[in-house]
């Protein structure tokens, strides 16, 4: 592993058991994350990236899939072959999670400072006092008013944006060096959505934590994104730093992707969407041969079918599309705009 490479993902592979069927929904995913820096991994509901996720963590329930291949390398370590204590270990000191829905991760019967000082003193050993004084700093770092009040409330008694914002403190209060946010600001409006993500990128400048940042919001990516990994189908079809999949997109499917974001114009009360990517992401469990997205692409060609297109890299920008030179040849202006 390189210096500053925190996380390496290698060739993982995540199957889910359901009705007698096996849906592939991580197919050899490799990617890494540096120290510091944000990945966002993007694509359709149902492309894996949750899946993903759950995988590193090796959260995967028993009862619903099996991590059938692949490293998780975690400072060197592999995550998935490290005993469960160790990985407890890790995932409550140096990874942290957060998910889109944070009635899911907050306890309904501690309150908020119960949850805080729980982690604080078990991270520091620090005396009860100072935990909480350290608590009620978080929920103000966080954007919380009135930190002190709101330490001795359940989290039924704060609004959906402020549990967010203390599930967010709760994650960071082992400072982690790399957290993972499933979603975290969808369900959130777009105004609270813009402080968390600020809040996010201001505590990453102060810390040094890295980001794998999971949305199929590319606005969000344009806003947080080093680097961007885009899953297709279980998939990794195009990797790229921002301005390589935001300027030059080669994979017509992360092209689609962008023409498909609601974009604002001027002098327009509503944003304009461009046009949506024809027909729906295929059936797991039942992959024809070839290229996934050969169905709803308008440069597809017979070949398209034979079989699927390894990644192809150029400049640390690599595409899974047998046609990418051509169609970045005659690439149209309007995706880069
Ligand atoms: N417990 C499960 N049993 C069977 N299939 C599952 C299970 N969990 C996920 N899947 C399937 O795995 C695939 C990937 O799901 P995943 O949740 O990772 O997608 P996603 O990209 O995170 O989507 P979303 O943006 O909607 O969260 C999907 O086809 C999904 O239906």
């Amino acid at each position: 592993m390189n210096d500053a490479e925190l996380l390496r993902v290698e060739n993982l592979r995540t199957h889910f058991h359901a009705h007698d069927r096996t849906v592939k929904a991580v197919e050899g995913v490799s990617f890494s994350v540096r120290q510091g820096s944000t990945v966002c991994l993007v694509g359709e509901s149902g492309s894996g990236k949750s899946a993903t996720a759950f995988s590193i963590l090796n959260l995967i329930p028993k009862s619903l899939g099996r991590i059938v291949a692949g490293k998780v390398l975690y400072q060197g370590e592999d995550l998935l072959q490290i005993p469960a204590r160790r990985l407890r270990g890790i995932l409550g000191n140096d990874i942290a999670m957060i998910f889109q829905e944070p009635a899911s991760a907050l306890n309904p019967v501690y309150t908020i400072g119960n949850q805080l000082t729980e982690v604080l003193r078990a991270h520091q050993r620090c005396t009860p006092r100072e935990a909480r004084r350290q608590a009620r700093e978080l929920l103000d770092r966080v954007g919380i008013a009135d930190a002190e009040r709101r330490l001795d409330d359940y989290p039924h008694q704060l609004s959906g944006g402020m549990r967010q914002r203390a599930m967010i403190a709760i994650a960071l209060s082992c400072r982690p060096k790399l957290l993972i946010a499933d979603e975290p600001t969808t369900a959130l409006d777009a105004t609270v959505q813009s402080q968390i993500l600020a809040l996010l990128h201001e505590l990453q400048q102060e810390t040094g934590m890295a980001m794998l940042f999971i949305t199929h919001d590319l606005s969000v990516v344009a806003e947080i994104a080093d680097r961007v990994v885009v899953m297709y189908a279980g998939r990794i079809v195009e990797e790229g730093n921002v301005m390589q999949i935001f300027d030059t997109p080669w994979m017509p499917y992360t092209r689609g992707l962008l023409k498909a974001r609601p974009q604002l114009q001027p002098g327009r009360a509503f944003p304009r969407r461009l046009s949506a990517i024809p027909g729906s992401p295929p059936e797991l469990a039942h992959l024809a041969t070839g290229c996934s997205f050969r169905p709803r692409c308008s440069h597809a060609v017979a070949d398209c079918a034979r079989k699927m297109p390894e990644l192809d890299m150029a400049d640390g920008h690599s595409v899974r599309c047998s046609r990418w030179r051509e169609i970045a040849a005659a690439a149209e202006p309007e995706v880069a705009a």
